[in-house]
């Protein structure tokens, strides 16, 4: 008997486009969510998009509430699920970066109603995803949560956002590389589980990414238009995958690690693809393609050292040394690299 199954679970809609963000009660009744819509956002996506989609829905009389989050924490979506008890929400929706859309998807998740994405910054491929990343201790949890019902991407939003922030989102899919590289490595050393569709569809997304990143410069809609795509992209090869795995090899190992050493210092997007350098350094050493991803990262005014990040060489060195604890997933740093080893990779790359 064949006893494989599988369950792919997307998004219905995904609308992008200028000035989507006013047609988010159009958005919502295509779908037939219904009840009281509860914003969840954080304090800058607030002020820039927040307040728009609450007044999109009051003007529809949907009576929408807000609940405002600022970390990316258990306790967060703790806080959001008892907000969204006290205004008995019919479904959530998530506006901001990667931090707010994390929050609301996996409280909609355990409170089993609907969830919608609005990111404010094309930083993360959490857009769509059906994850959620959240620090605990000593430890990264990547949690299984439904993905959103509908995203509605606003390009005039995301054009507007910080530069870095579109960089960031940029480097989270050259990291892709990495990823998979890993996932390959575990499947034929442990036997991990691997999906051959989503690993094609991550790593053509960074192909695709790359080629174009000539054309990706700050302030254009048409840039978030094809940065949001990829990001959107990736996220639907970790739905295939049901993991992340396609997108978050040792590269994020090493930043969830660096969140822990030198919090607060620089974007995920930007300390994964910093961390992708160094991966891909051990996977193909130096005469590897290393220098390909740094200068994808460069070409896209990406950070590639340490420097850029704003941490110490000590502080990269301990991370990467220790990322492997962080969590249960097999890479190419496999029991822990000795310091030796992790210098090494670090200074010929450049990073430190
Ligand atoms: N679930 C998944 O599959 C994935 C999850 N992630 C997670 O996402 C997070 C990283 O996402 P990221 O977006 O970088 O982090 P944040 O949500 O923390 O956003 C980064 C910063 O940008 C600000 N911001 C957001 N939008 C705008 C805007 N339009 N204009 C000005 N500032 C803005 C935020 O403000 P403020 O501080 O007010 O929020 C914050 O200071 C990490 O926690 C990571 O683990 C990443 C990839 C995949
Ligand atoms: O950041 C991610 C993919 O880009 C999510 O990965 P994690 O599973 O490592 O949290
Ligand atoms: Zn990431």
């Amino acid at each position: 008997m064949f006893e494989k199954s599988s369950w792919i679970r997307l998004p219905r809609n995904v609308v992008l486009g200028s000035g989507v963000l006013d047609d988010v009660d159009e958005v919502v009744a295509d779908v037939h969510l219904s009840g009281r819509p509860l914003v969840v956002t954080s304090p800058t996506p607030k002020a820039v998009a927040g307040a728009r989609v609450r007044d999109a829905l009051a003007d529809a009389e949907m009576d929408p509430a807000l609940a405002v989050v600022d970390e990316a924490s258990f306790e967060s979506v703790q806080q959001v699920i008892a907000e969204a008890e006290a205004v008995n929400a019919g479904y959530l929706v998530g506006v901001g970066g990667g931090k707010a859309i994390d929050i609301a998807k996996m409280a909609s998740d355990e409170l089993g109603v609907g969830f919608v994405s609005v990111p404010t910054a094309a930083s993360h491929d959490g857009i769509v995803s059906g994850r959620g990343s959240v620090p605990e201790g000593d430890t990264r949890h990547s949690v299984a949560a439904a993905p959103p019902i509908v995203v509605v991407a606003d390009t005039g939003v995301i054009a507007d956002a910080p530069w870095e922030l579109t960089t960031a989102g940029c480097a989270d899919i050259i990291s892709n590389y990495t990823a998979v590289k890993d996932w390959r490595l575990a499947n034929r050393l442990k036997n991990v589980e691997y999906s051959e569709y989503a690993a094609a569809l991550s790593e053509m997304t960074a192909e695709l990414l790359v080629e174009r990143a000539d054309s990706i410069r700050p302030g254009l809609e048409e840039s978030a238009w094809v940065v949001v795509k990829a990001l959107v992209s990736s996220g639907v090869a970790m739905s295939i995958a049901d993991s992340s795995r396609p997108a978050s090899g040792a590269e994020h190992l090493f930043s969830h690690q660096l969140d822990r050493i030198a919090p607060g210092k620089a974007l995920h997007g930007h300390q994964v693809g910093v961390g992708a350098v160094l991966t891909e350094y051990l996977h193909s050493g130096e005469r590897g393609d290393w220098q390909a991803v740094r200068d994808a990262l460069d070409s896209i005014d990406a950070p590639t050292t340490a420097d850029d990040l704003g941490v110490d060489d000590e502080e990269v060195i301990e991370a990467l040394t220790t990322a492997h604890r962080i969590r249960d997933r097999y890479t190419i740093l496999g029991d822990g690299i000795s310091e030796d080893a992790a210098l090494e990779a670090a200074v010929t790359t450049g990073v430190i």
